[in-house]
This record gives structure tokens, C-alpha cells and sequence, in this order.
């Protein structure tokens, strides 16, 4: 019996070219005035310090962690000092209405539907969970923070590593067996699956052939009362 599902959010409650064409430019585009502004506040020094020990230059000065750090955007890495600093500046674009985080129409109902069923609800990515929140909070469909019993980013691992979702499990306090993971990437699922979980791939464009998970288009097709 599922007792809690936990959700992807890139590909899987959220459009993609959300991401990719209004988050990530969003913050391209005020990375180096936020830095130079608020370096010498803890929590942006504390990521722009993992930023140092990620790109192996502890002594690299501001200028040249703007340029590591517009780098990294370019090319999508998930690093973990990258993914603070942005949860920080996107909150700003988000407070002031520039955009809102995109969620697919299928979404909401399906947790409305899980919540009743009494499920638990968590969110897993590699955004920062202070990004997660802002995400949800901002959404499309107003604040859904509330349905959420807890975020999880890559504070517990890598998405693709099964000792991960053997982390988030026992932050749960629930058995992987009654854990369901929604991902639209295999290699995630995969991870989830060897580490005990239920899994279910969202396919929201072509379908993934070389995957071995269950594929849905949309969250209506989730019934995790029969899995
Ligand atoms: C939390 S919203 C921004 C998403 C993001 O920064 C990202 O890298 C997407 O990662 P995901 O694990 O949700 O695919
Ligand atoms: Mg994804």
C-alpha cells in the first residue's frame, strides 16, 4: 500500500521550458549584481564557499565565481552552491509577480485526490528546497506549500543514487515499499527502484524507450491505490 508519494518537479508537476527559458535566465541575468550586492551575507557566502570547494578553487575571488557560476547554468550542473543562490534569486521575481511556477493542469487534482486518500505528499529535486517552496508557493494555482509534509533536495544525495532515496525513506520513517517516486528521468527511477520504491515515469512529450518503469502522460493516470 503506497502511504506517501514524493515528486520530481522538473518534467514531472512542472513544464521544462519553464525551467530552462524563464527560471535559469531569470537568474543568468541577476547572478552577478546579487552576488556583488550580497556576498557578505552568511547564506550567500556559504554557498559561493561550496561553489569554491565544487570547482576545486578555494581561492577564487568574486569575479571569477560569477563566471563559474554563469558557467554552470549554461550547462545545467546540478551543483548544490549553484542551486542555493538560486532558490535566493528567484525570490525576488516570484515576490514581484515577474512569473509564477508553472504546474501542469493534471496536478493539483491528483494531489487534492492523494491528500483525501491520505497519502503523504514530498517533493524531491535538485533544486533547493528554499526553490522548491518558492515554486510552490508562487504557483500557478496559488500556495500549495501547505499539501507538502516535506521538501527534499541534494542535501540527501544525488537523484541517482539509491542511498538517497534510502535517506529520504528513513526521513519519512516509512518502509520503501510503501514510497512511490514520480520522475520523468529512468536513471532516477532507477535509483528509487533499487533502492525498494515504487516508481512511476511521467512522460509529458516522446516516449522513453529505454526505460523499465510504468509511463503515464499525466497525474489523472496515477492510482496508487492499485499499486
Ligand atoms: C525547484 S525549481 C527549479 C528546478 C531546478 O533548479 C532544477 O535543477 C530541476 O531539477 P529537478 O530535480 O526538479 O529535475
Ligand atoms: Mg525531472
Amino acid at each position: 500500500m503506497i502511504r506517501a508519494i514524493v515528486t520530481d518537479i522538473e518534467g514531472t508537476t512542472s513544464d521544462i521550458q519553464f525551467v530552462h527559458q524563464v527560471l535559469f535566465p531569470y537568474a543568468r541575468q541577476h547572478l552577478a549584481a546579487y552576488v556583488r550586492e550580497n556576498y557578505t551575507d552568511e547564506n550567500v557566502a556559504a554557498a559561493l564557499n561550496v561553489v569554491r570547494a565544487e570547482s576545486a578553487a578555494p581561492q577564487a575571488t568574486l569575479e571569477e565565481l560569477i563566471t563559474t557560476l554563469t558557467n554552470y547554468i549554461d550547462e545545467d550542473r546540478k551543483s548544490p552552491g549553484l542551486k542555493a543562490l538560486q532558490g535566493m534569486i528567484w525570490r525576488a521575481g516570484y515576490v514581484e509577480g515577474q512569473f509564477t511556477g508553472h504546474l501542469y493542469p493534471d496536478v493539483l487534482p491528483a494531489f487534492a485526490r492523494w491528500q483525501q486518500q491520505g497519502i503523504g505528499l514530498y517533493v524531491y529535486s535538485s533544486g533547493s528546497v528554499a526553490a522548491q517552496k518558492l515554486l510552490f508557493g508562487y504557483s500557478d494555482e496559488g500556495d500549495l506549500t501547505s499539501l507538502f509534509s516535506g521538501y527534499f533536495d541534494t542535501g540527501v544525495g544525488a537523484k541517482r543514487e539509491a542511498q538517497s532515496y534510502r535517506n529520504i525513506a528513513e526521513k519519512i520513517g516509512l518502509a520503501p515499499a510503501s514510497l512511490l517516486f514520480l520522475s520523468d528521468i529512468h536513471q532516477e527511477l532507477d535509483a528509487a527502484a533499487d533502492a525498494g520504491w515504487h516508481t512511476v515515469q511521467l512522460i509529458r512529450g516522446a516516449a522513453d524507450n529505454a526505460s523499465r518503469h510504468h509511463q503515464v502522460n499525466d497525474f489523472s493516470q496515477i492510482k496508487p491505490e492499485s499499486i
